[in-house]
C-alpha cells in the first residue's frame, strides 16, 4: 500500500476525535506561545539587569509567574488529552482488527502464523497509538514553532538568525535519508517478532510434550534461533537510529557553536544587547531542534506507517462474513447429499476425488479409512470452511454454494477430536452451544451428556472455572462438555470426529452413552475410531488417500475384505480400529 493511502486511512481513524485534536491544536499553539515567550522574557530579565534607571521589577516577577503557571495547565492539558485520544484511536484499530479476523475465511488462519496475527494486534497496535498524537503533533509544531522563532529573532538581529535558518533545513534531509532503511528494518522485525510469539505459544501449550520427550534444549534451540534474529534486527534498527541521531546531533551543536560565536561578536560590535543573545540561545534550540527533531520523528513514522500497513493490510483481506454473524441455529430435518466432491489445499496435491455419499436424516454414516485420507477434510467442506474444486454438497437437496455461510453453518453441530473448549465457566462453555439457552436447558443438557454429577462435585459447580482450553478437567470431562455443548446446540446435522484418546472404562462408557443420546434424531457423520460406535452406523464409508474404496454396513464389508479388514483387525483386540500403515499399539 502506497504511504499516502496509509495515512489517509489512519487519518480516518484520528478524525473521529475531532474535538480532542481542536484542543490538542490549542495547547500546541498555547505551548509555542509559551516558548517563545519565555525567550522574550529573558531578553526582558537580563536588559533589565543591565540597564540603568527604574526597572518594573513587580510585572517582570508577575509575568515569570503567569508563564510559569500557564506552561503547568497546557502540559497537563496537552499530555492528557494526547494519551486519551491514542488510547482510543488503539482501542478504535484493535476492535476493527479482531473484527476482522474473526470474519476471515479458514484459509488465512492455514496460511499465517498465530504469532504474527497477534503482533498486529499488540506492537503494532501501540506504534500507530503513538503516532497519530505525539509523532503527528510534534511534526505539525516543530516547524510551526521553527518559523515563529525565526520571525522573532529576526527583530533581534536578522544576520544571526538567517545563520541559524540556514542550518536547521539540513536535518530534513537526514531523516528522508534514513526513514526508508528504518521502515525496511521494522517490518522485517515485526515478522520475526510474530514468528517468535507463534513458537512461545506453542511451547506453552505443550509442557507435557516437551516435558515426556525430553524436547527442553531443542526447543530451547529453536527460540534461541528466533531470538537471536530479533536481536540482529533491533541492533540494525539501533545502528540506523544512532547514525540517524548522532548526524543529528552534529548538525545541531556546529548549530550552537556558530550562534554562540558570531551572537558574541554581535554583541561586542553593539548590533545585538546581551538580551537578545540570550534570547536566540534559548530560541535556538527550538529553532534547529524542530528540524533535528524532525529527523528523529520521521523516522518515528515510518515506523509507524509500516505499522499501519500491516494492520490495514490485514483488515482489506477478503472476508467471508461482511458483519459478524450472529449464532444461528436450524432447527428442521436436514438430508445431506455430497457429490462428486473434488478437493486440493495444494493444486499439485489432490485430497478428494469424486467422493459422494447422502446420508438421511437421523440416519449415522460412518467415515473411516487411513490417516490422511481425507475424513477431516470433508468436515471442513461441509461447514464451508474451504470450498470444494468440483461437484456438490447439498441439504435438503439445495446446493450449499448457493447459500450464506451463516444459514449452511446453523444445521451443524460439531464434536471435534479435541474439544476446543475456552477459558472461562463450566456453565459459559456449555452455553456456547446455544447463547439463549435457559439455566434448565444448560443442566438438562450437561445431564444428558453425562456430566451433570461431576459438574456438580466442583468446586464453584456450573460457576468452576475450567483454566485455559479446560486444563482443569480430564479428558473424558472436557469431552462430555463439548458433547453438552453440541446437545444445547440442538441442529440438525452432527458432524463429530470421534476421540482416540484412551478413557478409563468408566469414563468411556459415559462419553459412548452421552454421543449416543446425542445421535438419536440428527443426520450424523462421524469420522470413526471405535468398532462400537462404526457398527450402530447405518452406513460406513472406506476412505483411503481421498478415495472412497469401499462402503456398506459392517458385516457386508468385513465380509468383502479389504481395507475395512485390515483396519478391524489391526485394532481387534481393542475397540479402536487403526490405520494399517501405521505401526504400533492401540491407544485404547
Ligand atoms: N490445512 C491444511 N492445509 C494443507 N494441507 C492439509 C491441511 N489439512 C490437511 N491437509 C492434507 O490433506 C490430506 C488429508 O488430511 P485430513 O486431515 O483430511 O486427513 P484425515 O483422514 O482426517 O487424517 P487423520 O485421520 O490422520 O486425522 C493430508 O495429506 C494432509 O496433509
Amino acid at each position: 500500500m502506497k504511504p499516502k493511502h496509509t495515512i489517509w486511512r489512519l487519518m480516518s481513524y484520528s478524525l473521529q476525535y475531532k474535538s480532542s485534536y481542536v484542543i490538542l491544536f490549542f495547547t500546541m499553539i498555547l505551548g509555542i506561545g509559551l516558548d517563545l515567550g519565555m525567550a522574550w522574557y529573558l531578553n526582558q530579565v537580563t536588559n533589565a539587569a543591565i540597564a540603568d534607571g527604574q526597572v518594573l521589577w513587580k510585572s517582570l516577577a508577575l509575568t515569570g509567574v503567569i508563564i510559569l503557571l500557564l506552561n503547568v495547565i497546557n502540559s497537563y492539558v496537552d499530555t492528557y488529552f494526547k494519551t486519551r485520544v491514542s488510547s482510543k484511536i488503539r482501542n478504535r484499530i484493535r476492535l476493527d482488527t479482531l473484527k476482522k479476523l474473526l470474519r476471515l475465511p479458514e484459509s488465512h488462519y492455514n496460511e499465517n502464523h498465530s504469532g504474527e496475527l497477534l503482533s498486529r494486534m499488540t506492537s503494532d497496535n501501540q506504534a500507530i497509538g503513538r503516532a497519530c498524537t505525539d509523532t503527528i503533533i510534534d511534526l505539525v509544531r516543530s516547524p510551526l514553532l521553527a518559523i515563529l522563532a525565526f520571525v522573532y529573532l529576526l527583530t533581534i538581529q536578522w544576520q544571526l538568525a538567517l545563520i541559524c535558518v540556514i542550518i536547521g533545513p539540513m536535518t530534513v534531509l537526514i531523516g528522508a535519508l534514513y526513514g526508508k532503511s528504518l521502515r525496511r528494518n521494522s517490518q522485517e522485525l515485526q515478522t520475526g517478532v510474530g514468528k517468535m510469539t507463534s513458537l512461545l505459544q506453542e511451547i506453552f501449550g505443550s509442557s507435557i510434550v516437551f516435558k515426556t520427550f525430553g524436547l527442553e534444549k531443542k526447543l530451547f534451540g529453536r527460540f534461541h534461533t528466533s531470538s537471536e534474529d530479533i536481536s540482529r534486527l533491533e541492533v540494525e534498527g539501533g545502528r540506523i537510529h544512532a547514525s540517524l541521531s548522532a548526524t543529528a546531533i552534529a548538525v545541531g551543536h556546529f548549530s550552537f557553536i556558530i550562534t554562540f560565536v558570531m551572537g558574541a561578536l554581535f554583541v561586542s560590535n553593539g548590533s545585538m544587547t546581551i538580551g537578545g543573545l540570550i534570547a536566540f540561545i534559548q530560541l535556538l534550540n527550538h529553532l534547529t531542534w524542530p528540524f533535528t527533531g524532525m529527523a528523529s520523528l520521521w523516522g518515528d513514522l515510518q515506523q509507524a506507517l509500516g505499522a499501519a500497513d500491516r494492520i490495514f493490510k490485514l483488515m482489506d483481506q477478503k472476508h467471508e462474513y461482511t458483519e459478524l454473524p450472529e449464532q444461528t441455529i436450524n432447527q428442521q430435518p436436514a438430508y445431506v447429499e455430497v457429490d462428486h466432491l473434488t478437493f486440493a489445499y495444494n493444486p499439485s496435491h489432490p485430497v478428494l476425488h469424486q467422493i459422494s455419499f447422502a446420508v438421511q436424516p437421523g440416519q449415522v454414516t460412518a467415515i473411516v479409512g487411513s490417516s490422511g485420507g481425507g475424513k477431516s477434510t470433508i468436515f471442513k467442506l461441509l461447514l464451508g470452511l474451504f470450498q470444494q474444486n468440483e461437484g456438490q454438497i447439498r441439504i435438503n437437496h439445495t446446493d450449499t454454494q448457493s447459500m450464506k455461510l451463516e444459514e449452511l453453518r446453523s444445521y451443524f453441530a460439531l464434536v471435534p477430536q479435541d474439544n476446543i473448549l475456552y477459558s472461562g465457566t463450566v456453565r459459559e462453555n456449555i452455553a456456547n452451544g446455544n447463547l439463549n439457552a435457559t439455566e434448565d436447558e444448560i443442566r438438562s443438557a450437561a445431564q444428558d451428556a453425562n456430566a451433570l454429577d461431576f459438574i456438580l462435585e466442583l468446586p464453584d459447580g456450573f460457576e468452576t472455572d475450567i483454566g485455559e482450553g479446560g486444563t482443569f478437567l480430564s479428558g473424558g470431562q472436557k469431552q462430555r462438555i463439548a458433547i453438552a455443548r453440541a446437545l444445547l446446540r440442538n441442529a440438525p446435522i452432527l458432524l463429530l470426529d470421534e476421540a482416540t484418546a484412551a478413557l478409563d472404562r468408566k469414563s468411556e462408557s459415559l462419553v459412548q452413552e452421552a454421543l449416543e443420546r446425542l445421535m438419536v434424531g440428527r443426520t450424523t457423520i462421524i469420522i470413526a475410531h471405535r468398532l462400537s460406535t462404526i457398527q450402530n452406523a447405518d452406513e460406513i464409508i472406506v476412505l483411503d488417500q481421498g478415495e472412497i474404496v469401499d462402503r456398506g454396513s459392517h458385516e457386508q464389508l468385513l465380509a468383502a475384505g479389504g481395507l475395512y479388514q485390515q483396519l478391524v483387525h489391526k485394532g481387534n483386540q481393542t475397540d479402536v480400529i487403526m490405520d494399517p500403515n501405521v505401526s504400533g499399539v492401540s491407544n485404547a
